[in-house]
């Protein structure tokens, strides 16, 4: 709640007193004590010279004078730079020397690209901060993110997770091993793939929905009265309508009803609106001053509107666990947990809010993207539709059981899982005490170290024309004749759900969710490019999520060519 609060007054300051974030940004930093740069990550790596640095620095600072300021960034940075315990792990010197750098690109949105590039010069482990190491290669994922016989975990790093004092934990909040495998424990019997099959029909209600109103705008077209030549329709926007709705469903028992009122739900809106100004947030918890100042500035309307904002998924929450009919979705497993000493109802509140999001936005990421490469691709588009209309005589014949089996479908959802991760970069974790090895390099604890799915995803080391949509990679024949192009592709790189304690627990509802709408779509109509409105995936940003932007298709009843 505090991210959206602070969120919600980023925007607003940036939007009223500063145009653009980034000349908020510029404003605010250059003016900080420079002793608050480091304190944090001085007290994390343990490391004695630091913090003698910067507590001198700060008695300094007390005496005054700008020289002072300036004689400490340089020894700040010379020290960053050749003593570090960090100093010979390979990044860029800017970026080693001091965190500004990766701040700017988090604000900027360009940070998943920036680390893209760097990685292709600096080589699969990357300083990009002082204290911090970003890798992107395939073995990081067991180093991280599996529990190792004997070593502690590496735990979610709380500047990126820490609730505010006061605060209910939720699922993706809880740092710790044990409230997080509490909450866990409650929630995961509503993912296990029996409890999916009880939510069919749940799903079912909502992409046929979603056939039903992508098939009006076909038909309404003012180009085409009788569906021939079809209408350009933002497919992104009708795949987050169904994901929300679905999530609505499944979670509260209520959909958000955007695909019934063809627009999104305020509060999606104003989640969405939040997620440019969150990115900023995030990056002012680097500095505690400015963090601190910015939610002083937070005016008592906003405190409001992100009251609000919380109070409506409460709501829900509360109106769901009153029902007294029983029906099978995700929050009917909570119930009955709590009925035998469950999950008390300010963490049942924290971790719906931020299901609604994990749970939607991601998968309809996946979908998005996955679509822009297919009719950017139509010869593979082609081999789709053929699977799917062999396979299918009617929509009806179009269940979970039916669709989980297609092999081109799986691999054109792997490809676009591939070159379209809807969480790029998997946010840092902690070495533990005493440090750990990470790809055979030895890293002090308390450093930070996250995974870059984007890059690793796209690198022709691992994957053979790598930046290339080519769903075959995935066909079970590629791995098995040694004369495919793909015979060497390091298949187990690709990670989109991750892996150990912390994996997604969505990830065969995701999975059904992406098999049912594609199939349905791609049996009910012909998809096409728009030119000129051709949306390329490597142009978006991320600003903690994936950048909203439109992708326009030309979309036509089945069997209805153009100019018929
Ligand atoms: C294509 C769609 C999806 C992708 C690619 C995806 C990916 C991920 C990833 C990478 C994580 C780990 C994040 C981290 O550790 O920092 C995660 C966690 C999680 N996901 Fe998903 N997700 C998807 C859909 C879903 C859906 C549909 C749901 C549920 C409705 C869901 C629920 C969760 C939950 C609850 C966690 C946190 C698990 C924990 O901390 O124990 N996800 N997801």
């Amino acid at each position: 709640m505090y991210l959206y609060i602070t969120a919600n007054a980023c925007m607003r300051i940036s939007g009223v007193a500063f145009p653009r974030i980034s000349e908020l940004s510029a404003r605010l930093f250059p003016t900080l004590p420079g002793f608050v740069l480091n304190v944090r990550r001085a007290n994390s790596t343990q490391d004695a010279t630091c913090r003698g640095i910067a507590v001198l620095s700060f008695a300094e600072h007390g005496c005054g004078g700008v020289n002072l300021y300036k004689q400490y960034y340089v020894l700040r940075a010379i020290y960053n730079l050749y003593f570090h315990p960090l100093s010979k792990v390979p990044g860029p010197p800017a970026w080693s020397a001091s965190r500004l750098p990766f701040v700017f690109a988090l604000v900027r949105g360009t940070i998943v690209h920036d680390f893209e590039k760097l990685h292709r010069k600096y080589g699969p482990a990357l300083r990009i901060a002082p204290n911090e190491v970003t890798f992107a290669r395939p073995d990081a994922w067991n180093d991280i993110f599996q529990l190792r016989p004997d070593h502690p975990p590496f735990l979610k790093d709380p500047v990126w997770w820490k609730r505010q004092p006061g605060q209910p934990d939720s699922l993706l909040s809880a740092i710790d091993p044990e409230p997080h495998a509490r909450i866990r424990k409650f929630l995961s019997p509503g993912f296990t793939p029996r409890a999916l099959r009880a939510q069919e029909p749940i799903l079912h209600r909502y992409v046929n929905l979603l056939v039903e109103r992508v098939r009006e705008c076909a038909a309404a077209s003012e180009d085409s009265k009788d569906g021939s030549k079809g209408a350009q329709v933002d497919m992104a926007k009708w795949f987050h309508f169904t994901t929300f709705d679905i999530f609505g469903d499944l979670g509260f028992g209520e959909s958000f009803h955007c695909l019934e009122h063809s627009r999104f739900h305020p509060w999606i809106a104003l989640l969405f609106n939040s997620v440019k100004a969150a990115s900023f947030v995030a990056a002012a918890r680097f500095y505690p001053w400015v963090a601190f100042m910015l939610v002083s500035c937070i005016p008592p309307s906003l405190k409001k509107m992100a009251t609000a904002h919380y109070q409506q998924i409460a709501d829900k929450v509360q109106r769901r666990l009153n029902w007294e009919l029983e029906r099978p979705d995700i929050m009917s497993h909570v119930i009955e947990g709590r009925n035998h000493k469950g999950l008390p109802i300010g963490e049942i509140n924290a971790t719906f809010m931020v299901l609604t999001t994990a749970g939607s936005e991601t998968t309809a990421t996946a979908l998005t993207g996955t679509l822009n490469y297919l009719v950017n691709n139509p010869d593979k588009l082609g081999i789709l539709e053929e699977e799917i209309r062999q396979r299918f005589r009617s929509e009806d014949e179009i269940k979970l059981d039916t669709v989980r089996d297609l092999p081109y479908l799986n691999a054109v959802l792997h490809e676009g899982l591939r070159l379209c991760p809807p969480i790029p970069w998997v946010l840092p974790r902690v070495v533990p005490q005493g440090g750990a090895t990470v790809c055979g390099i030895w890293l002090p604890g308390g450093t930070p170290v996250s995974i870059q799915a984007y890059t690793m995803n796209r690198d022709p080391a691992y994957f053979h024309s790598a930046s290339s949509f080519l769903p075959e990679r995935w066909l079970p024949e590629a791995s098995a004749d040694p004369m495919s192009p793909f015979f060497k592709d390091q298949r187990q790189a690709l990670q989109p759900f991750s892996i150990g304690p912390r994996n997604c627990m969505g990830q065969h509802l995701a999975w059904a969710e992406m098999r049912l709408i594609m199939a349905k779509l791609l049996w009910a109509f012909d998809f096409e490019a728009v030119e000129g409105k051709k949306l390329k995936w490597e142009d978006l940003r991320t600003f903690l999520l994936v950048e909203k932007k439109p992708v326009e298709v030309r979309v036509r009843l089945r069997g209805m060519t153009a100019g018929a």
